[in-house]
């Protein structure tokens, strides 16, 4: 919002970067702070998750908007039928939103968690908060509140189950525009065929930051076209010089504090 004084418009401040979020949020420079950088050969495969396999039910009539919230995009989901659990979760999670990361036009930096230090152009984090709290208000700040899943977007042929999303982001261009979902849609067709992944207990990758989340990155990623990478950029937000492309809205890797992460 921004403060008016009858004829003075004070704009709102531009959003700070990640390199200052510790002012405001000391957690910033917490333990269990995510993204992280995945190294492979640190990571644990372990058999409890394979012997209890991470199961994913969500319906195909639970998104209901597509919003630009001033920092990424956010398909907003009833939590009705749209559950995980199993693999490193000992609980059932509801799905409440879905969003991006993403870097420059043409880049392949942008998204959040790395691979070896491989970057992607794109990270889709699938947001779910624990069913043993109330509502997602309560969870989003306990250590066991919230699993994401992190699914990274490779450069290539265009993604048919990503495209009714990535199309509706021509319609929200400004902060707070919002259009609805009127057709069925089903954001499983968003995670790549095999289902192995990396988890790790980490934290929100943006303010405020709290380390309330069980990570769950899926090792494959999943092509989408450079034209619906293009597209993320029709979304706009607030830049020093004012309006421009949405873009580099990543937090860099963080330290991982002697953190274990586990492999399917
Ligand atoms: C008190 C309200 C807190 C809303 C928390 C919103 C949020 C959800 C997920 C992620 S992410 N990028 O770690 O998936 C970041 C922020
Ligand atoms: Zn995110």
């Amino acid at each position: 919002e921004s403060l008016s004084f009858g004829f003075l418009q004070v704009a709102s401040p531009v959003p700070q970067g990640p390199n200052k979020w510790h002012e405001q949020f000391p957690i910033a420079k917490g333990q269990r702070q995510s993204p992280i950088d995945i190294v492979t050969s640190n990571a644990k495969v372990d058999k409890a998750l394979s012997d209890n396999p991470l199961k994913v039910s969500y319906s195909n009539n639970c998104c209901q908007s597509v919003t630009n919230t001033g920092a990424s995009f956010q398909v907003v989901v009833d939590g009705a039928g749209t559950e995980i659990s199993g693999g490193p979760l000992d609980s059932t999670y509801k799905l409440v939103q879905f969003h991006a990361h993403w870097g420059p036009l043409g880049g392949d930096e942008g998204s959040e968690h790395t691979v070896d230090g491989v970057t992607y152009p794109a990270e889709l984090h699938l947001v779910h908060w624990n069913q043993k709290y109330k509502d997602v208000g309560e969870a989003v700040d306990k250590p066991d509140g919230l699993a994401v899943i992190g699914v990274f977007f490779s450069r290539g042929k265009e993604h048919a189950g990503f495209k009714p999303i990535s199309d509706l982001f021509a319609k929200v261009p400004r902060k707070a525009d919002k259009v609805d979902i009127s057709f069925n849609y089903d954001p499983a067709c968003l995670l790549p065929a095999r289902r192995d992944y990396w988890t790790y207990l980490g934290s929100l990758t943006t303010p405020p930051l709290f380390e309330s989340v069980t990570w769950i990155v899926m090792k494959d990623p999943v092509e989408v076209s450079a034209e619906q990478l293009a597209a993320l950029r029709n979304l706009l937000w607030e830049t020093p010089s004012g309006e421009g492309q949405m873009c580099n809205n990543y937090r860099p890797p963080q330290p991982l504090q002697g953190r274990l992460v586990r492999s399917t």
